[in-house]
């Protein structure tokens, strides 16, 4: 990526770039990185729309793979450029076990860097999350803070957990020697709840409010604010970060950039409210339906019904004590960091994101994908 080299063609590798995030990064990357030769795909399980992309002008590579198989990522990532390792096994509600969690995000993190290490690829953005810093298990409130807020960060959760490890990892790999003599240059970004197209948890609650005819209920105060951003203007943050690793080295290694944009504060029932409202549906109540401790009450019965029901079935509800305390208590960011840094502005504006997320909800609704 010398200067000399201006016309020089990249190759991006994108770790889990079949998920909901990756798919949007992989499409980012092929509309508005002009500099991409070629675009590999890894995951452990390919899309078939994968397919399409193929035709055009950029070399797109499906590999599939699994993060946690050293040989496979090493495999991967030798030749390429920069690497966006969004691979990761999403779960708060107790689907996978906590090892296998770890593994997947911690130890694929590492298998990522050392294989960027020993193949001398230059340039890691690693998706990281807002769980990295909270909320804590005290619930205390993260209101519209930034990158240097001063937070308690305390997780039991293993997936909190696995991911502020995982950070730490990729963070203090900056600045490690890669195979050729070049510093490694690494930075985290932390997008808040992702929504948009291919958000499997808005489809759901939207087929839920359909069964129960029309209706949601509340459950959560309207005046706890739950941090959301648009999952194209993630994608769109990722090229970015990705794009300017190179040139602003100094200033952006080694950091962690929460993902924002214009997506208004709201608790979590009103924000997808601004979707499943357009689609039909309706919230019903102005406070909570039930009192607070009865919520407790059944998430905790529900932990309780999982490990008793786990040697014979997965039961595998919405609402646990984790779900409930992130929904329940409020967590947003107001930061510029990202602009100041590498010239981030959001792509899509809140009007936009919001009318591709109500399409993509009465598509999704409506059919069986
Ligand atoms: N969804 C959110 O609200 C949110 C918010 C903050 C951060 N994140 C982070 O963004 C990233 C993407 O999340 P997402 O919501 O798109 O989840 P997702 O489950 O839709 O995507 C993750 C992808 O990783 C792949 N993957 C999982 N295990 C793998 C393995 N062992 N080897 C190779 N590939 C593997 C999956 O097949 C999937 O395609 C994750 O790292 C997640 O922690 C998500
Ligand atoms: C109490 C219920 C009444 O309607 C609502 C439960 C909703 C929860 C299932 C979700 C509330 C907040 C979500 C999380 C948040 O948006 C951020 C996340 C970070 C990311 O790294 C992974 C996904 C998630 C943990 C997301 C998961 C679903 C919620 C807990």
């Amino acid at each position: 990526m010398a200067d000399s080299a201006q016309a020089q063609k990249l190759v991006y590798l994108v770790t889990g770039g079949c998920g909901f995030l990756g798919e949007h990064v992989v499409r980012m990357l092929l509309q508005r990185e002009p500099r991409l030769g070629e675009l590999r795909v890894f995951d452990r399980h390919l899309g078939p729309w994968l397919e399409e992309l193929k035709t055009g002008p950029v070399r797109v590579t499906a590999i599939q793979g699994d993060v946690t198989e050293a040989h496979e990522v090493a495999a991967a990532v030798a030749g390429a450029h920069v690497v966006i390792h969004t691979a990761g096994l999403v779960d708060v509600f107790g689907r996978a076990s906590p090892e296998t969690i770890h593994e997947v995000n911690v130890q694929g993190t590492r298998n990522v860097i050392e294989a960027c290490v020993q193949t001398g690829t230059q340039f890691l953005v690693y998706t990281s999350s807002m769980e990295v810093v909270g909320p804590n298990t005290k619930g205390h409130p993260f209101y519209r803070g930034n990158e240097d807020t001063l937070y308690e960060a305390v997780h039991r959760h293993p997936y909190p957990c696995s991911k502020a490890l995982a950070e730490r990892l990729v963070l203090e790999a900056n600045g490690r020697e890669v195979h050729g003599g070049l510093p490694l240059v690494t930075c985290a970004l932390r997008p808040t709840g992702i929504y948009g197209e291919g958000h499997q948890i808005m489809r759901d609650f939207y087929r839920q409010g359909l069964r129960l005819g029309g209706w949601l209920f509340r459950a959560i105060p309207a005046s706890v604010e739950h941090g959301r951003v648009y999952v194209g203007n993630v994608a769109w943050m990722h090229v970015l970060a990705a794009r300017e690793l190179e040139r602003r080295a100094a200033l952006m290694g080694g950091q962690v950039y929460f993902c924002y944009d214009g997506s208004p504060y709201k608790s979590y029932e009103d924000f997808n409210m601004e979707f499943l409202g357009p689609c039909g549906l309706q919230l019903v109540g102005a406070r909570p339906l039930l009192p607070y401790w009865v919520l407790v009450f059944l998430a905790a019965l529900n932990a309780l019904l999982q490990w008793l029901l786990r040697p014979l079935v997965l039961y595998v509800p919405l609402l646990n004590p984790y779900t409930l305390a992130v929904a329940s208590t409020t967590f947003t960011v107001s930061t510029d960091k990202a602009q100041r840094h590498f010239g981030y502005e959001p792509l899509f504006s809140w009007e936009d994101s919001r009318t591709r997320t109500i399409l993509w909800v009465q598509a999704a609704g409506s059919s069986a994908q």
